[in-house]
């Protein structure tokens, strides 16, 4: 059999957790195993619990002067260092010369961020690369291994709305984005969802060292297409709320006709596009800001091919 892609071993992971001060699972969970870090040793990986923004954290505040997980830029990264400097901005290049550098060969292998959502869009891994096969097993082992808990896939791939990520400076970035959470608060369900994500990723690496190949397989993805933001009125202030037959309905479709908006006046506001979306990030906390009510994408399955682990 050919057609088999090969990847390196992957011995150097860092869990990332705290790149927004304000998603809980990701800090408790780093605290809990830098305490102790039995649950994440496998014997041919090493793996590092990583707190990204410990000023943030100790806030209880998404960020305290520009959001990191936007940071990872190639300006930023390779600005002189300075007092002066956004906190996130010096934290971004401090995260890089640990984990990075970006790009580089002597960067981490993987890295998993993990984020909590105040969207019901339940477990999801956030991918940035369709063409990463070492990523798209490994979220292939995570499904099979979560089920029947449903374990959604988010490629975030797109010219335009790619974003610099924390996690972008390893060689496989992979995001843990698990709610519905409130901002500040910790769910023991999320909680326990998120920790098992992590468990089966490690498992796979461990697996993938040791020299088990992973056959070729297809998995369904959610592709980025477009940011939806609030309707707004002539000041810029919101004049609509998400409408109560899309709240909560991330990953489900979204038809031409169905109702998107509810304005303060009780009217309905319909989607309009040309056939059917999947609307996820439905009313995220920390994207009002970022004038984005929910993100729209397109259902795919892509096909992945065997690997195995490359030897040199
Ligand atoms: C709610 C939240 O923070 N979501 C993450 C998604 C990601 O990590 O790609 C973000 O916007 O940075
Ligand atoms: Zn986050």
């Amino acid at each position: 059999m050919s057609d088999s892609c090969g990847y390196a071993e992957a011995r150097r992971v860092a869990i990332f957790g705290g790149t927004h001060g304000n998603e809980m699972s990701g800090v408790a969970l780093v605290s809990v195993w830098t305490r102790d870090d039995r649950e994440i040793r496998r014997s041919r990986v090493r793996t590092e619990p990583f707190l990204c923004n410990p000023r943030a954290v100790e806030k209880c505040a998404r960020y305290i002067d520009t959001d990191l997980n936007r940071a990872f830029t190639p300006e930023n990264l390779s600005m002189p260092g300075g007092e002066e400097l956004p906190y996130e901005v010096r934290r971004a290049k401090e995260i890089n010369q640990i984990f990075g550098p970006k790009g580089s060969p002597d960067a981490y292998d993987v890295i998993f961020d993990l984020h909590n959502t105040t969207s019901n869009m339940g477990s999801t891994l956030i991918l940035e690369s369709a063409t990463d096969h070492f990523n798209l097993q490994m979220v292939h082992y995570i499904k099979k291994a979560m089920a029947p808990e449903s374990c959604m896939v988010l490629l975030t791939e797109h010219p335009q709305l790619k974003y610099s990520t924390t996690r972008s400076v390893a060689k496989h970035p992979v995001g843990l984005e698990v709610g519905p959470q409130p901002q500040g608060v910790l769910r023991s369900n999320i909680f326990e969802s998120m920790r098992r994500i992590v468990k089966h990723a490690l498992d796979f690496i461990e697996m993938f060292n040791g020299g088990v190949e992973f056959p070729a397989c297809r998995v369904e993805v959610f592709r980025v297409h477009e940011r939806v933001d609030y309707p707004r009125d002539t000041n810029g202030n919101i004049s609509a709320m998400v409408h109560p037959h899309l709240q909560d309905c991330d990953w489900e479709p979204l038809n031409p006709g169905d109702p998107m908006f509810q304005t303060f006046d009780g009217s309905t506001i319909a989607y309009q596009g040309a056939g059917p979306v999947y609307p996820t990030f439905i009313n995220e906390a920390a994207y009002y800001e970022k004038h984005q009510a929910f993100v729209t994408t397109f259902r795919e399955t892509l096909a992945v091919s065997a690997i195995r682990k490359s030897t040199k």
